[in-house]
């Protein structure tokens, strides 16, 4: 008896994911094609369950029809390396100040490690990913910031065509924000900034910036004031205030910078929350902060999906449970 109530709710488990999956369908349809750039914060990479359902989430972005880009920072993990390397670890304004050790470690650890961890991560769900860094095809060609930071470069170009025949290639491109320099020389670039400039130059419809806070707060001391929407103007104006920490500048600037060159969405999203991205991508709830051009349009991207995604959510925890149950039935 307890077996045929088990498989009762089982059944019913199932028919639900049945009947979201069903109600997809008109939502895939609108976003088949669609380039998203999510910009992929070291500091939401910590734990490495949550990494995985990230990486799991963007594979099902892109096997329903969306072309996702990654950009990828990684500031903690080069901290980390400079720290067992007994190299000095120092931040200007939110930058990495870079000596030419820096450098190199910086150019290690995004490209050789990072990159290639997530590269592998994705491809473990099929040969999907590519991973690339700003100097390959020329994508990112940057130029010395000031010479307080040494190599700490500020974006003079960025080439789409490399990243533009990855997507039409149908992988994803994962990016690492290393850049090489008119100089010869390599840059390190921090990774919002890149995020913004890709996504304007690819054409993206969104830029998505996965970090380890719910969105931007008006004053990060008070919980209770986390901004839901903003316009680009308004985002400016709170930029000039002087009142951001470290942080959230270059994310906001970034958003400002992708929203000026005619990206329609920025979103600031906590990359720790599980299936952020699904939640603000296949929900009309949508979870964090929106950055748009002018005041939030509610009918914008009205999902016909309702709250998929949030009810995927719910079933989340006891998923594992069953596909466990399933598994381990004989
Ligand atoms: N007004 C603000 N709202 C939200 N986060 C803020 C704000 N000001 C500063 N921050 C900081 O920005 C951090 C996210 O940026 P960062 O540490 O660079 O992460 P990432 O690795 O995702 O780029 C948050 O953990 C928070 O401490
Ligand atoms: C110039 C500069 O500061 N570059 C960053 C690049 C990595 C980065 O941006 O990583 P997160 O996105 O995890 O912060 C750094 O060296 O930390």
């Amino acid at each position: 008896m307890q077996f045929a109530r088990k498989q009762q709710q089982e059944l019913r488990a199932g028919s639900e994911m049945a009947a979201m999956l069903a109600e997809a369908t008109p939502w895939i349809k609108t976003a088949t094609g669609k380039t998203v750039v999510i910009k992929y914060g070291g500091s939401a990479m910590v734990d490495e369950r949550i990494r995985q359902e990230v990486m799991n989430d963007i594979v099902l972005l892109k096997l329903i029809g969306l072309n996702p880009a990654i950009i990828h920072g990684g500031g903690n993990a080069i901290s980390d390396m400079m720290g067992r390397l007994d190299i000095p670890v120092e931040f200007k304004g939110g930058l990495r100040v870079t000596g030419d050790e820096a450098m190199d470690v910086t150019r290690m650890v995004l490209t050789g490690q990072v990159n290639q961890d997530l590269v592998r991560d994705l491809n473990r769900h099929g040969n999907l990913a590519v991973g690339v860094s700003g100097a390959d095809g020329g994508t990112i060609i940057a130029k010395q910031m000031s010479p307080d930071l040494g190599r700490v470069g500020r974006i003079a170009t960025i080439n789409a065509g490399f990243v533009n025949e990855v997507i039409a290639a149908d992988y994803i491109p994962v990016i690492a924000s290393v850049a090489l320099g008119t100089d010869g020389g390599y840059y390190n670039i921090n990774a919002d900034m890149v995020a913004g400039d890709i996504a304007a130059a690819i054409g993206a419809h969104k830029v998505i910036f996965l970090t380890d806070v719910d969105g931007l707060y008006r004053d990060f001391s008070d919980k209770d004031s986390l901004i839901s929407d903003l316009t680009v103007d308004e985002a400016e104006e709170m930029i000039q205030s002087g009142s951001l920490a470290t942080g959230m500048i270059p994310k906001l600037r970034s958003c400002v910078a992708a929203l000026r060159a005619g990206v329609p969405r920025a979103h600031i999203v906590n990359g720790t929350t599980p299936h952020a991205l699904l939640l603000e991508l296949l929900t009309d709830a949508g979870v964090g902060t929106v950055i748009t051009p002018t005041q939030a349009d509610e009918s914008y991207e009205a999902h016909p999906l309702g709250n998929f995604a949030s009810k995927l959510n719910e079933n989340y925890a006891s998923s594992d449970d069953r596909v466990r149950s399933i598994w381990n039935r004989e």
